[in-house]
């Protein structure tokens, strides 16, 4: 029989919860995280290395804070207040974890469901989301990868036409940070992060629009910890906030049942207060 697949939500460094929840899981099961493997938690080091020592077992994508790991390491980002990422980038196999870290995917389609952090731009097709996801990987993965990453802080909206650290920045953004989009032009939002209830009346989910180009492809997600669990059979949102209190999620491809670890490195918030 073939091996079962579990999708896992942001990790954000919760080894802890990881543990238990993989407790819970078939020895054998293939895992496909869907990105936020460090930063804010506890033990963003030891949690990057406990996924990349998983080996064939495991699928990794790039989530937002691991991009902003890779663009610290290549010199165009500074660790912030809150980020719990600098003994990742002081550690003996620093090089190793970021070089494996920066061959990750933004984007992987497997049994009828497309996997990605965030979500995918509205104005992207399948196809289109498919061919902007190899492009940016390409250049994270190739002998470029700093130059690359020299402009991805900040917002662009995504333009057919844009070029160089727009486009690569644009192309992030629809895959790694997409939240909210305005509800008339579909652009995205870079400011709210709260549920849906509290947003402004202007803007909507990005899966909500409705002239969004993969409406009917089941896709799966993570990064909006504010949302709460969505197990619809055209949309999983699994990010269900471990780190703030909440849960690791995971989700079982065949039969969609969700299994759940409580986090318990919310123990002492003032750590990241
Ligand atoms: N293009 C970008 N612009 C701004 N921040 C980015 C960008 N890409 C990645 N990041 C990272 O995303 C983080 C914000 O993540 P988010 O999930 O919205 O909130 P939180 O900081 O509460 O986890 C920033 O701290 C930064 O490290």
């Amino acid at each position: 029989m073939a091996r079962e697949l579990f999708a896992i939500g942001d990790l954000q460094g919760c080894l802890e919860s990881l543990k238990g929840l993989l407790e819970q899981i078939p020895e054998d099961a293939e895992l496909l995280f869907l990105g936020d493997i460090v930063n804010r938690g506890p033990e963003s080091l030891e949690t990057l290395r406990f996924v990349k020592n998983l080996g064939n077992r495991a699928d990794t994508l790039l989530g937002n804070h691991d991009l902003h790991l890779l663009a610290v390491a290549a010199g165009a980002g500074s660790v912030h207040r809150r980020d719990t990422i600098s003994d990742i980038l002081s550690a003996p196999d620093r090089d190793e974890l970021i070089e494996w870290l920066r061959a990750r995917p933004l984007m992987i389609e497997r049994d009828g469901i497309t996997f990605v952090h965030a979500g995918i731009n509205p104005a992207w097709d399948l196809p289109t989301a498919r061919m902007l996801a190899r492009e940016a990987e390409k250049h994270l993965a190739g002998r470029h990868w700093k130059e690359a990453l020299a402009g991805m802080y900040g917002g662009t909206q995504w333009d057919p036409d844009l070029k160089g650290e727009a486009r690569m920045r644009a192309i992030l953004n629809g895959f790694t940070r997409i939240r909210f989009v305005d509800r008339e032009t579909g652009e995205l939002d870079f400011d709210q992060k709260e549920g849906t209830g509290k947003a402004p009346p202007n803007l909507m989910p990005w899966f909500d629009y409705p002239l969004r180009k993969t409406a009917g492809t089941p896709v799966c997600f993570g990064h909006w910890s504010t949302l709460g669990l969505i197990n619809r059979p055209d949309l999983m949102a699994i990010d269900t906030g471990c780190l703030w209190g909440g849960e690791l999620t995971a989700l079982r491809i065949r039969d969609r049942r969700i299994f759940t670890e409580k986090c318990p490195c919310w123990a002492d918030p003032k750590a990241y207060s």
